[in-house]
């Protein structure tokens, strides 16, 4: 028997199942392109949410030659019994059948209910939920009223807490963490590292044993039904065009980004780098060309940009209009497409 069979065999013929979820930015994508690098020869069946109108994870995911299925409109974990089941229905029928499903959960959803979808059908087995922690950025986002719910939501989700961004806090901050971690979710195990390395053996079967079996037994406390729909307290923004961006200026605006755009990402077309990389969270950006080892985008393809901010506070006006600023060559006039939600 195969160490894949197995792990199958471990679980009742059922297939496996780990969902990625911790909030914008947190590292959930950097985590996923790793299982996929050191997936040990097992068949995994990706299914990524973006909460924008743009998928662009999907396309950060798809890029390293793996199939994923994109779960869009919105936020999966509001709508169980719609996209995200059909998705698992697809999954668990294709042939050859999947080792492994891997979810990667929207940045503002609540995996515990992704979760429970796994729970519920029989073909699955619930391996854990892993859920990313950005540790510069946790603390205020669990002290802003509008963050807060969805913050410790996610936290309280966790089997496994991956202490993510070490290398953006010094020793005292991560201590202080560390004792504010302890009160907000004792006894969740946690592991503290930089770009999303977690050791294999972690993200495996024993979650099972250490995770919501116990946790969320019939009896369990936690509200976990009445999360607010995530379309009512986060918004988006996008734009898909053919214009060419300034690198310079995009990268200016990464040091200056308008109020309240908590996340901002995209892959562009730039004057200089050629197509390239934008990431935003947390307060801190960055550019990169496209990594010569993925697949470059097609050469007719749009630049894709999504912003996203608490409902109220994302300044899209004033993103859109940094944005034309940093144009090298501006859009073609039928080209762009804008989406904002809510509207
Ligand atoms: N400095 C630093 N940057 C990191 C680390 N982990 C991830 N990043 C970067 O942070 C940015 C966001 O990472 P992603 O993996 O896309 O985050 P995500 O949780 O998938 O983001 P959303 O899906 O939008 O919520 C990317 O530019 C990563 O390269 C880390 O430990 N340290």
């Amino acid at each position: 028997m195969s160490p894949h069979e197995a792990h199958a065999h471990s679980h009742g013929g059922r297939i496996p199942l780990t969902v990625i979820g911790g909030f914008l930015g947190t590292g959930k994508t950097t985590l996923l392109n790793r299982l996929l690098e050191n997936n040990d020869g097992r068949r995994l069946a990706v299914l990524v949410n973006d909460f924008g109108a743009i998928n662009v994870d999907a396309a950060l995911v798809a890029s390293r030659g793996v199939d994923t299925m994109s779960l869009q409109n919105g936020c999966v974990c509001c709508q169980i019994g719609g996209d995200l089941t059909d998705a698992l229905i697809r999954v668990i029928g294709s042939v050859p059948r999947p080792d492994a499903i891997v979810i990667e959960a929207s940045g503002v959803s609540d995996p515990w209910r992704i979760a429970q979808v796994g729970l519920a059908d029989p073909a699955l087995a619930l391996d854990g939920v892993v859920v990313l922690v950005d540790v510069a950025s946790v603390r205020e986002q669990a002290d802003d009223p509008l963050l807060a719910d969805t913050v410790r939501r996610q936290l309280q989700a966790a089997d496994l807490l991956v202490l993510n961004q070490c290398d953006r806090v010094d020793d005292a901050s991560l201590a202080a963490l560390r004792v504010w971690l302890d009160a907000e979710v004792p006894g969740t195990p946690r592991h503290e590292t930089r770009f999303a390395e977690v050791p294999a053996a972690l993200l495996g079967a024993p979650l099972a044993s250490s995770g919501h079996g116990n946790r969320c037994a019939p009896g369990c406390t936690h509200d976990h039904d009445h999360a607010p729909h995530h379309g009512d307290v986060f918004a988006t923004w996008s734009v898909t065009d053919d214009a060419i961006y300034r690198a310079d200026a995009l990268r200016d605006l990464l040091r200056a980004m308008p109020a309240g755009v908590l996340r901002l990402k995209g892959v562009v077309r730039t004057d200089r780098l050629g197509w390239a990389v934008l990431q935003f969270a947390g307060r801190h950006g960055s550019l990169r060309a496209w990594s010569p080892q993925d697949a470059a985008p097609d050469a007719n393809a749009d630049s894709a940009l999504v912003a996203i901010g608490a409902h109220g506070r994302l300044a899209a006006q004033a993103l859109e209009a940094a944005l034309k600023a940093a144009h090298s060559i501006p859009p073609s006039p039928a080209a762009p497409r804008r989406h904002e939600s809510p509207a």
